[in-house]
């Protein structure tokens, strides 16, 4: 490869080697047409020696406010109590962030005006739902109305703040539970591990107090299933996905596959999907 290839290949950084990040991080070393692995930051860079020293090229290891200067694109893979430091100074740099703790964008949506200010970008991932492209297109005409029902076995549940919050026994459950109704913005602030895909729907169409959310805990699934339904006045749809849990029960294996998709976009010749 020549070094012109080399250095017109976009930078990508990862903030985050948990069950998505390391997923992402892989990918890239194994190769994506015009991207290159160039940073990672983790909290604790002795656990993750292993995994990194299994990389064909090794990242540099950075502070999380250090990211956008080693890459033109940041990936944030930790937990929505990190979106800001994360996602600020790349953009202020004028970088894109990747976001997918999306849940958190809602209490720092000044972080879209900061981006625009300086010339960054936020994208959020499809993530571990499905159909956000028909969402957009709908959401150019008017949607009435979007409802979502989330079903996720106890293990993706665990820990909750609203379930912790209300004291809600769900280990002992033996049929399905309704935890909550509401709005995408209040379930994000109730399940801000388990609902992103709610928040990423919410801002592809009618926003996060006008998308309706149910949450079942559900001892009868094995899979986080998202049922979605869409009233617009082009089209109706109905949507479903079940996703496999990976090893954090909580995040299903396709929302790594679709940050690799995206990153796929920037730079591929054919693009398919809006
Ligand atoms: N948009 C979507 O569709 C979905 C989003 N998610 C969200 O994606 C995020 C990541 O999920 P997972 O990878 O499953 O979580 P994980 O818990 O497996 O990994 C998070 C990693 O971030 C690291 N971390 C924490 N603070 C950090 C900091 N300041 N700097 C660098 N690293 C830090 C942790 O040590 C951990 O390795 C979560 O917020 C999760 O809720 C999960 C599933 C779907
Ligand atoms: O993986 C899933 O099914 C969804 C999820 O955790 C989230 O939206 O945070």
């Amino acid at each position: 490869m020549t070094d012109q290839k080399v250095s017109s290949k976009l930078r990508v950084a990862i903030a985050g080697l948990g069950s998505i990040g390391t997923k992402i991080a892989t990918a890239l070393d194994q190769g994506i047409e015009g991207l290159a692995l160039s940073a990672v930051a983790v909290r604790d860079p002795a656990k993750h020696q292993p995994f990194l020293a299994g990389l064909r090229q090794q990242p540099q290891i950075l502070p999380v406010d250090q990211l956008g200067e080693a890459a033109d694109i940041v990936v944030e893979c930790a937990p929505s109590s990190q979106l800001r430091v994360i996602v600020e100074p790349a953009v202020t740099r004028g970088r894109s962030a990747v976001v997918v703790s999306v849940g958190g964008l809602l209490d720092n949506f000044d972080l879209v005006d900061l981006a625009r200010a300086k010339g960054g970008r936020i994208l959020v991932p499809t993530g571990a739902l499905i159909g956000l492209d028909a969402v957009n297109a709908a959401a150019l005409g008017t949607i009435h109305q979007v409802k979502m029902v989330t079903r996720k076995p106890i293990d993706g549940l665990k820990g909750a703040p609203f379930i912790v919050e209300n004291k809600i026994d769900i280990d002992n459950l033996r049929e399905p539970l309704k935890l909550f109704e509401g709005s995408a913005r209040d379930a994000a602030r109730g399940f801000p591990a388990n609902v992103n895909v709610a928040v990423a729907l919410s801002l592809a169409g009618i926003g996060p107090d006008r998308t309706q959310i149910q949450v079942w805990a559900d001892p009868t699934v094995t899979r986080n299933v998202h049922r979605i339904e869409v009233e617009a006045d082009s089209a109706r749809f109905s949507m479903g996905i079940e996703n496999i849990p990976s090893e954090n029960p909580k995040t299903g294996i396709i929302t790594a596959l679709s940050v690799i998709a995206l990153l796929r976009k920037q730079r591929a010749t054919l693009c398919v999907g809006t």
